[in-house]
């Protein structure tokens, strides 16, 4: 079997994100983490997805970790590429979006990206070339006071401009509306005009349908979950002519069968789920609220803590201290007065002492048996998952829309829930935790 699309995620959530999106489309996916590792081969799917910690890596390392990827991805017979970054556009004016896609431009010898965060099914749309979450403009969302990416432009076109030197220009609403061909038409006429990044406007399923439709041959395509599903729509329709779409598909792990893990798993350890949030959006904050209420949890408090040996120290005693079989939250989720707080007194590099404890107590939990284990936050994930030492699981049914369970292979599987910050009802936590 080919593998057809072959995606590189920013971050572990969007990998889990989009490894969902092409699932719904009725594709097999793997989900591999990290740079790989050229030992590392993918198993039978129709689409890979590399989740990647490079969103807000310097722009050398990044572009470093891609071409790898690049790579390798090349190497398992991938032959068009997916570039996934954030629905809502997270990066910094020094980039990553504009010189990962620049130098996956030069990778596959393309002229021009087309540029498309847009994922209905999450409530971010593009619109005139600005970035929408639900009705308020980017800028005018929770996403402006993020503790890494503060996103305070909802012009995609200028924002994108300050980090590529590429030009940046807008297929709008009115062109896609009119259909595939004039979406290619348009993308056509900018690329022989030297235009490098074409951002799309897209307000529905059916606007990405037909963004995808335009661009379907081409073997770069750079967005969200949104398009990604739906170019694998067109993928799957290829690859299985006239077959049903099936309801998801992970490939089978060599051995043994994905439903087999979720039994054992669901059998012996449910109830032994450690949540741990390190996510700052208004819907982490929410989720770990209600959360808190239901089972026994733990702040990280920088400001009680400052010395990260000793936050994880006193966490690891409190985790130590909880009767086993039952879910627990750490979190470290703070509103914006609170992170200024934790800075004060931690240092510059808060943020990532705080996902180091977080990923040293996922490892201790293992250790004491965990098998479960639940993580709110992209980059959060990343350290846990690393933490972890987890390379490749399968990607299993969705909780809530792009929040996929995902196992690992082998005899003690884990099972895995990776957040994206701003996803899932305020419930989430208490339903993947029962
Ligand atoms: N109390 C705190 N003070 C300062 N920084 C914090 C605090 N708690 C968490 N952080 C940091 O904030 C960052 C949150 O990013 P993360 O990617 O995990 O969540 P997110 O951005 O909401 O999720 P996503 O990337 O999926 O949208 C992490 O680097 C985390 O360590
Ligand atoms: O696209 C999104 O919003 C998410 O998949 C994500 O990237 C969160 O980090």
């Amino acid at each position: 079997m080919m593998t057809t699309i072959g995606c590189i995620a920013d971050d572990y959530t969007g990998g889990t994100d989009v490894a969902a999106g092409l699932r719904r489309a009725g594709l097999r996916v793997a989900l591999v983490f990290g740079v790989p590792t050229p030992d590392l081969s993918l198993p039978p799917c129709d689409a890979a997805v590399v989740a990647m910690k490079i969103r807000t890596a310097p722009v050398e390392l990044a572009s470093r970790h891609v071409a790898t990827t690049y790579d390798w991805l090349t190497s398992q017979g991938v032959q068009r590429y997916y570039y996934k970054y954030c629905s809502t556009f997270d990066s910094t004016p020094e980039g990553n979006i504009g010189p990962i896609t620049d130098l996956l431009l030069q990778l596959t010898g393309m002229q021009t990206s087309v540029i498309c965060p847009s994922s209905p099914i999450h409530g971010r749309t593009v619109y005139q070339g600005h970035l929408f979450v639900g009705d308020r403009l980017l800028s005018e969302s929770p996403l402006s006071s993020h503790p890494l990416t503060p996103m305070t432009d909802p012009d995609l076109v200028r924002f994108l401009g300050r980090q590529t030197a590429g030009r940046v220009a807008l297929v709008s609403w009115p062109e896609v509306a009119t259909g595939p061909s004039a979406v290619r038409d348009a993308v056509d006429r900018l690329d022989r005009s030297g235009v490098r990044h074409v951002v799309t406007d897209a307000i529905s399923a059916g606007d990405l349908r037909t963004v995808a439709t335009a661009m379907q041959d081409r073997s770069l395509l750079t967005g969200a979950a949104g398009l990604a599903e739906a170019w694998g729509q067109l993928v799957h329709d290829r690859l299985y002519d006239g077959e049903a779409r099936r309801d998801g598909g992970a490939p089978p792990a060599p051995g043994t069968a994905g439903d087999e893990h979720s039994a054992t798993l669901e059998d012996g350890s449910a109830g032994d789920t450690l949540v741990l949030a390190g996510s700052c959006s208004a819907a982490t904050l929410g989720q770990v609220s209600e959360a808190k209420a239901a089972f026994p949890s733990y702040r990280l408090d920088p400001v009680r803590t400052p010395d990260p040996a000793q936050m994880l120290e006193e966490a690891r005693a409190w985790l130590q201290a909880q009767a086993s079989g039952r879910p627990r939250l750490i979190y470290s989720s703070a509103t914006p007065a609170e992170r200024e707080a934790a800075i004060a007194a931690m240092g510059s590099r808060t943020a990532e002492h705080l996902e180091d404890v977080l990923g040293a107590l996922a490892v201790h939990a293992a250790a004491a048996g965990t098998r479960r284990f639940v993580v709110a936050g992209g980059e959060t994930s990343g350290a846990v998952v690393s933490a972890l030492g987890i390379r490749q699981v399968l990607v299993e049914d969705e909780l809530e829309a792009g929040v996929p369970w995902c196992t690992t292979e082998g005899r003690r599987p884990l099972r895995l829930l990776l957040k994206s910050g701003n996803f899932g009802s305020s419930r989430l936590l208490i339903e993947a935790a029962p």
